[in-house]
């Protein structure tokens, strides 16, 4: 189990001394994220999570999976941000991106209150029609908007279509331990609640109650999980010279400080398309701050190739690309000659399709550092649970060392609400008056 960072890539575009020079910078780091005396130290549960969770609750949450495998063909998930992102990035990952299509003995798995879009819920409501279904609102602040619409609503449907009563089994919730109005509404119906705990964020929170019963839902081993992610915890303790996850963080500083403000995250695999969101998220809301902070992408290739491919290429250099080459496909495919060789694609057969996605992955990454383009590989072995939860806390530890060395706090997100006060004025909300004026007049 691991993931490895390889360099060979970077050659033309960082030195040894500029990574000896950085290297004091992410050991202070570090030192501030374990001594806890850093910015946002009240958010740091998140470091020890795989390895100091609930046991309790973690048997409660795979009991509730159970109960909802039985029980439901459909499980909707109520979330935004990291309240749903790290369930579904996870989900897709270690099962199929096609997951609800795929032959399973596990509920479909539906996402709402991650827009406010009410054609998108009107379809997944009435694919909830003639189905059993279970529902796991998630929020943690408990006041979110987008969720606590969609919840309103299939809390109705629930209530409908089971009776108040049978809706205590079949509603969960993921909130705060004490407070918030979704904790108090479940506490007053009597659903079954799970905790995030005060001091892990919504976008740390993928091993918490958030993304485990949904992704234990979907059948996955979330024990695996949490050892691939304990493992990760106990590897990049490791001092910097030993640490990939630190080199990491040092090399996408070092790139950002040479103009290289964009980061891709690139992969071969259609399935990890959520966990580039769920990393977009990650790093764009921790780093994206005080007018600072590498801006977080993300492609799939050869996908991408054939419509941001020219751009990569031979656009403004303001990118760099960090490739999550996983090494082994869930399946292969032996690709078949033809003795007629119409199509003229022999010189591709007699081999697997993985061998054909590497030569793509080999073709790509040459051809992309000789335009200009540093790229940072990271060596992934498959997408076992083992590896996905050791990779989460890769990129969880790699997103907080890299604030530090970039001067903001990685734990907060000031920059959100701007969006949310004007919503709320616009739509009247108690408390928001005397802003709406102004802003309609803005609009015209
Ligand atoms: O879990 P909550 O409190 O509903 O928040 C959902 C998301 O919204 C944000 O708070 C931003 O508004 C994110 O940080 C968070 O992941």
């Amino acid at each position: 189990m691991s993931l490895k960072l390889n360099t060979k890539y970077l050659k033309d575009f960082v030195n040894e001394d500029e990574i000896a020079g950085i290297k004091a910078q992410v050991e202070a780091a570090a030192q501030s994220l374990h001594s806890k005396n850093g910015l946002g130290n009240d958010f740091l549960g998140w470091v020890e999570l795989p390895t100091a969770y609930d046991k309790e609750e973690f048997a409660r949450i795979k009991a509730a999976a159970e109960r909802i495998k039985a029980n439901s063909d459909i499980l909707i998930v109520i979330g935004i941000g990291g309240s749903y992102l790290g369930a579904r990035a996870a989900i897709e990952l270690l099962k199929s991106p096609l997951y609800n299509n795929i032959k399973k003995d596990t509920p479909d798995i539906y996402y709402v209150g991650n827009s406010i879009n009410p054609a998108y819920l009107n379809e997944i409501i009435s694919l909830c029609d003639g189905k059993d279904f279970s529902v796991n609102v998630i929020s943690k602040s408990g006041t979110t908007t987008e969720p606590a619409l969609a919840f309103r609503i299939f809390k109705k449907m629930v209530e409908d279509k089971y009776g108040k009563e049978e809706a205590k089994n079949r509603i969960f919730a993921t909130t705060d331990k004490a407070r918030g109005t979704l904790k108090n509404l479940s506490d007053a119906e009597g659903y079954e609640t799970f905790v995030i705990p005060d001091d892990v964020g919504g976008r740390f929170s993928v091993l918490t109650a958030v993304g485990l019963l949904p992704i234990a839902v979907a059948g996955c081993d979330i024990d695996a999980l949490m050892k691939g992610a304990a493992k990760a915890q106990a590897d990049f303790e490791a001092d910097f010279d030993n640490n990939d996850c630190y080199k990491y963080a040092a090399l996408r500083n070092i790139l950002y400080r040479k103009g290289k403000s964009v980061e891709m995250l690139v992969s071969y695999d259609p399935s990890f398309v959520m966990m580039s969101e769920w990393y977009k998220q990650l790093f764009g809301e921790s780093e994206g701050k005080d007018n600072k902070g590498i801006f977080p992408s993300a492609a799939v290739f050869s996908t991408d190739l054939h419509s941001m491919g020219q751009y990569i290429q031979d656009g403004a250099r303001i990118l760099f690309e960090t490739v999550v080459d996983i090494k082994k496909p869930k399946t292969d495919l032996f690709l078949e000659p033809d003795a007629e060789n119409l199509d003229g694609l022999n010189f591709l057969t007699n081999q697997n399709m993985s061998v054909v996605n590497r030569k793509a992955f080999e073709g790509t990454v040459l051809a992309h550092t000789e335009g200009g383009v540093p790229n940072i590989i990271l060596e992934l072995d498959d997408t076992t649970e083992e590896n996905v939860g050791y990779m989460i806390y890769f990129f969880e530890k790699a997103c907080a060392i890299s604030g530090y060395v970039l001067g903001v706090n990685p734990f907060n997100q000031p920059g959100v609400e701007s969006y949310k006060s004007n919503m709320f004025a616009l739509l009247g909300k108690p408390g928001y008056e005397g802003a709406k004026a102004a802003l309609e007049a803005k609009l015209g």
